[in-house]
C-alpha cells in the first residue's frame, strides 16, 4: 500500500462524540448563525437547504428548523455539513470542542506515517470540520500526519465508486495501492468497486454491523498496510 484513507465516524472516532459534541454544538447555534450571516457565510447554506428541501421561500428561521431536523435524523447533506464546519470552528478555537479518537488510532497513524504511507481522510463532514477535528485532537494534534482531506463536495457521495476514483486521481496513487478503512459496509463496497483495498472496522458498541465479503477488525492495531 502507498496510501491509507480513513473514515471518521465509527472508524477513527466514536459516533457518540460526533453526534453529542459536533451535532449538539451546531444545533444550539444554528438559528442565530443563520440569522446573523444570511447575506454572508450562510447564504450558500440557505440556498442549498431551500433547494434540497423544496422550500424556495424558507426564511432563516425555517432553514434552521430544517437543518435541525436533518441533524436529528443524521442526514449527511452538504449545506448542513458546511454550516456545521463553520459553526464548530469557533468551538474548537475556544476549547469547547476537541477531536475525539479511539485510543489505537494515533499510534497506528503515527506508525504508518513513519513507514512512509500517505494518510488521507474521507468523511461526510466538511473538510473544514475534518481539519479542526484532527488539529484540535484531544491529546495532541494529529493533523501533521494527514496529507489531505476529502468530503462530499470535493469527492462526492461516500457510497459511489466514482468518488473513490476521484480521490485516487487527485492524490495520484493507483487504486490498487490505496487502503480504505470504514465502519460502513456500503462505503467499503464502493471503494472495492473502484479497485481499492478495504478493511471494515467494527468497534464494540458502534452501530453499523459488519457484512461480508470484507475483512473486519476491531482496532487499527490489527492492520498492517
Ligand atoms: C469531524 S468531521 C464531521 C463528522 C460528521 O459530521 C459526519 O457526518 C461523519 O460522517 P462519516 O462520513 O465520517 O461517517
Amino acid at each position: 500500500m502507498k496510501a491509507v484513507v480513513v473514515d471518521i465516524e465509527g472508524t477513527t472516532s466514536p459516533t457518540s462524540s460526533v453526534r453529542a459534541d459536533l451535532y449538539g454544538y451546531t444545533r444550539a447555534r444554528l438559528p442565530e448563525w443563520l440569522a446573523d450571516n444570511a447575506s454572508g457565510a450562510a447564504a450558500s447554506v440557505i440556498a442549498g437547504t431551500r433547494e434540497l428541501a423544496g422550500r424556495p421561500d424558507a426564511d432563516p428561521a425555517e432553514v434552521a428548523e430544517i437543518l435541525r431536523e436533518w441533524l436529528k435524523s443524521d442526514v449527511k447533506a452538504e449545506p448542513l455539513k458546511t454550516a456545521q464546519g463553520i459553526i464548530c470552528a469557533a468551538g474548537f478555537r475556544a476549547g469547547a470542542l476537541h477531536g475525539e479518537f479511539f485510543p489505537d488510532v494515533a499510534p497506528a497513524l503515527t506508525t504508518w506515517h513513519e513507514a512512509g504511507l500517505r494518510l488521507y481522510v474521507y468523511s461526510s463532514g466538511s473538510v473544514r470540520n475534518q481539519r479542526d477535528w484532527f488539529e484540535f485532537a484531544r491529546g495532541g494534534a494529529l493533523s501533521p500526519l494527514i496529507s489531505g482531506y476529502f468530503d462530499l463536495s470535493s469527492a462526492g457521495p461516500k457510497r459511489e465508486a466514482a468518488s473513490y476514483a476521484e480521490i485516487a486521481s487527485v492524490i495520484g496513487v493507483e487504486p490498487a495501492d490505496i487502503l480504505f478503512l470504514s465502519d460502513h459496509p456500503d462505503e467499503l463496497d464502493a471503494a472495492v468497486e473502484a479497485g481499492w483495498s478495504a478493511v471494515g472496522i467494527h468497534r464494540p458498541g458502534e452501530p453499523n454491523p459488519p457484512r461480508p465479503p470484507h475483512r473486519w477488525v476491531e482496532t487499527f492495531a490489527e492492520i498492517r498496510p
